[in-house]
């Protein structure tokens, strides 16, 4: 079944030259990978016990520090006495990466999306991808959720090979261990803000009762809690977007992906929503992969990753 908020495919076609290189063959698991894999999606990959023995070096991926991610949410948290404080580089960068692409490449077609890219994310990571349009940002996004095949490379979720499961397995792992948010909220307009947030956790069995009342706790988590009876065309767009984080959020996913997510926001709302984000999504130990062109939403990420024809540059 479709589950709000994840599109099959990007509809954009534009050719990049270049041929991708061969992918580097392997099967195993990013070194350092989680170990746990979670049996519900209620259950966080845990940091190992000793997490410096798993210390690995940042991704080489042309990457840039952020010292200070999510900052305002934690002051804005703190002001609702519920702190959530962002992890500090030297927290994430002691966590195994939980989230990891090898040599990927993607075509449609004739036309390369992806040619050859190498990323890993760890546990309470938040990874911004940047780069000029029609170059690569969202297909990776697509290849790492498990929404696209890649025609090679790998990807890894823990220890486990997304790219190898078929069409309904990865359907049932997004729902479970993935969350999702875009700029179009992608919330229901007949359901209010509770039943939305709720609803992820109804597709995969649980009962409403305990549906509702996680839905309500993680709303609360983003501030939400006095709109959770409100519908969609109630609130404003940077509530309704809160929205779409609770309920990316509700499954404690392991990862959590979000293409432009502020992109139709004002300044100061998109602030405070990626914020909440990267600040709620991280205190749980996911990784987060946000796609945008806003280098104000870069700046509250850990890390950037730059995709310049459908490769990782530092340019
Ligand atoms: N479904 C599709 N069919 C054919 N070509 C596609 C499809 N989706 C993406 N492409 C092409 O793949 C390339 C990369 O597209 P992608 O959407 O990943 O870029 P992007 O960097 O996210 O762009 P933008 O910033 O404009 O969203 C582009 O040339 C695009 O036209």
């Amino acid at each position: 079944m479709s589950y709000p908020g994840v599109p099959s495919t990007n509809q954009n076609p534009q050719p990049i030259p270049g041929r991708p290189p061969a992918p580097r063959p392997t099967t195993q698991p990013p070194a350092g990978a989680a170990a746990a894999t979670p049996q519900s999606p209620h259950q966080q990959t845990a940091a190992p016990a000793d997490a410096s023995s798993q210390h690995l070096p940042v991704a080489a991926d042309a990457s840039t520090q952020h010292p200070h991610p999510g900052q305002s949410a934690t002051q804005q948290l703190a002001r609702q006495g519920n702190h959530h404080p962002a992890p500090q580089a030297d927290q994430y960068s002691a966590q195994p990466p939980v989230l990891a692409g090898r040599g990927l490449v993607k075509y449609y077609g004739d036309v390369v999306g992806l040619a050859g890219v190498d990323v890993q994310v760890r546990a309470g990571e938040a990874l911004a991808v940047m780069g000029p349009s029609g170059n690569g940002k969202t297909t990776l996004l697509h290849v790492l959720a498990g929404i696209l095949s890649p025609d090679q490379g790998e990807v890894w979720l823990g220890n486990d090979r997304v790219d190898q499961l078929n069409d309904a397995a990865r359907t049932v792992l997004r729902r479970r261990r993935l969350g999702f948010v875009f700029q179009d909220n992608q919330l229901l307009a007949e359901l209010p803000a509770d039943e939305n947030v709720a609803l992820p956790l109804m597709v995969d069995g649980v009962s409403r009762r305990e549906a509702i009342k996680r839905a309500r706790a993680t709303l609360a988590q983003v501030r939400l809690a006095s709109e959770a009876g409100r519908r969609p065309g109630e609130l404003s767009g940077g509530q309704a977007q809160r929205v779409a984080i609770a309920r990316a959020l509700v499954g404690e996913p392991q990862a959590v992906f979000a293409d432009e997510p502020t992109g139709a926001l004002d300044a100061a709302t998109g602030a405070q929503v990626i914020d909440l984000l990267v600040g709620a999504a991280t205190h749980r130990g996911a990784a987060v992969v946000v796609v945008t062109h806003d280098d104000a939403v870069a700046a509250r990420c850990h890390r950037v990753l730059r995709i310049v024809d459908g490769r990782v540059s530092d340019r």
